[in-house]
């Protein structure tokens, strides 16, 4: 991935529908070759930003620039940036070869290249053998993909996503996911896709930008995201956390000792810049906890009582009363030993706590 100069800019960039800002003051760098995927609830404005980026909408402030031109009030089919939608938007009454074909049209190619271009896309989307079936005689995987192949076969070197898979089923999601990170490393394709999946973003992505209300509320790799997210928002919506107010109250060598409520937990340092007295928002992911029906010894360790666990397969969740606190812990391992019942003991790495300053003092989100 190429980091030194993005292909896409989007610099303050704001829009309105009457008086309500679907998007403002969005600035948001996209390198070369990255996949960078726009995450956030329902109604919180990505659509409005693909479709921006896209050229169905002009910003009402800021600009957008591809690979250094600006795409102000440059129209949709100058743009180079076509959009795959959860519909498929397939011509119905043309064959999977006439819909890859039909791009193709504007360059007055020979019948020759064609083919050739038509050929590379069927066998890069694994289509081949089925283009001559029509759209409604496909499976919507296989919908999916002539709609990739589709929108790529004019060699576009930036490939915008709103929701494509919503409309597969779970298994097929997958799959149709990993192929088309698969062939967007492999081709070096500028890929923004937009989703409000958690898993889909965190497995797909080199980058997330998560969205909240119109704003960016972070930016960052899938890791930093899920481990290190700058807000209560975002810790909570790419997943399940444990959140407890707190604060510090001592230092001792390269950890923060803070009490929160009948608990006291030794974080380490890292790069906070807390202080004693200060209030903090102490975050615990549900699979970072180990849990056992024996007691444990050292930092970070404690005991609740199991209350009700949820059967996922790959793990048990629990939900655990330690009064005044409740817990929520992942077991990953749970054929290993089953349910467990009663009292358990509960132990953390220091390593695995995450500190936000408590939003009683921050109210800016
Ligand atoms: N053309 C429009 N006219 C008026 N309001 C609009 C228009 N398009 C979007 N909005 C509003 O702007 C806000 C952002 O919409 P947008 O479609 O960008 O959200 P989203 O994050 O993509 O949501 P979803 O995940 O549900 O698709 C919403 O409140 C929506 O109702």
């Amino acid at each position: 991935m190429n980091t030194e100069k993005p292909m896409i800019q989007i610099s303050n960039v704001s829009k309105s529908f009457g008086d309500f800002d679907a998007i403002s003051q969005v600035s948001l760098d996209i390198p070369a070759g990255s996949f960078t995927t726009l995450l956030g609830p329902s109604g919180c404005g990505k659509t409005t930003l693909m479709r921006l980026i896209a050229g169905f909408y002009e910003p009402d402030a800021g600009h957008i620039s591809i690979e250094g031109r600006n795409m102000n009030e440059l129209p949709v089919y100058k743009r180079n940036t076509p959009l795959v939608f959860q519909e498929y938007a397939l011509f119905p009454h043309m064959t999977v070869y006439e819909n890859i074909a039909y791009g193709l049209k504007l360059q007055r190619p020979t019948r020759q290249e064609v083919k050739d271009k038509v050929d590379a896309m069927l066998s890069m989307f694994g289509l081949q053998g089925l283009q001559g079936r029509f759209p409604r005689e496909l499976s919507g995987g296989q919908q999916q993909r002539v709609a990739f192949a589709r929108a790529l076969v004019m060699g576009q070197k930036v490939l915008l996503m709103d929701e494509p898979l919503s409309n597969l089923d779970a298994k097929m999601r997958v799959e149709v996911r990993d192929e088309l990170r698969e062939l967007q490393q492999r081709l070096g394709i500028t890929a923004i896709f937009v989703t409000h999946d958690q898993d889909e973003a965190l497995s797909i992505s080199d980058r997330i930008a998560v969205f909240n209300k119109g704003r960016i509320g972070q930016v960052g790799t899938p890791w930093d995201i899920y481990f290190k997210p700058e807000s209560k928002f975002v810790a909570d919506f790419v997943g399940t956390a444990n959140f407890i107010e707190g604060g510090v109250i001592a230092e001792e060598g390269q950890d923060l000792i803070v009490k929160c409520s009948s608990v006291v937990f030794r974080v380490h340092r890292s790069n906070y810049a807390f202080r004693i007295g200060d209030q903090v928002t102490v975050v615990i992911r549900p699979e970072c906890i180990a849990i056992s029906d024996k007691p444990v010894e050292g930092h970070n360790v404690w005991s609740g009582v199991i209350q009700r666990s949820s059967f996922l397969g790959r793990m048990i969740r629990y939900w655990i009363n330690d009064a005044p606190l409740q817990w929520i812990v992942d077991d990953a391992s749970p054929s290993m030993r089953g349910y467990l019942q009663g009292t358990v003991y509960l132990a953390l790495d220091k390593h695995n706590i995450h500190l936000l300053p408590s939003e009683k003092e921050t109210t800016t989100n």
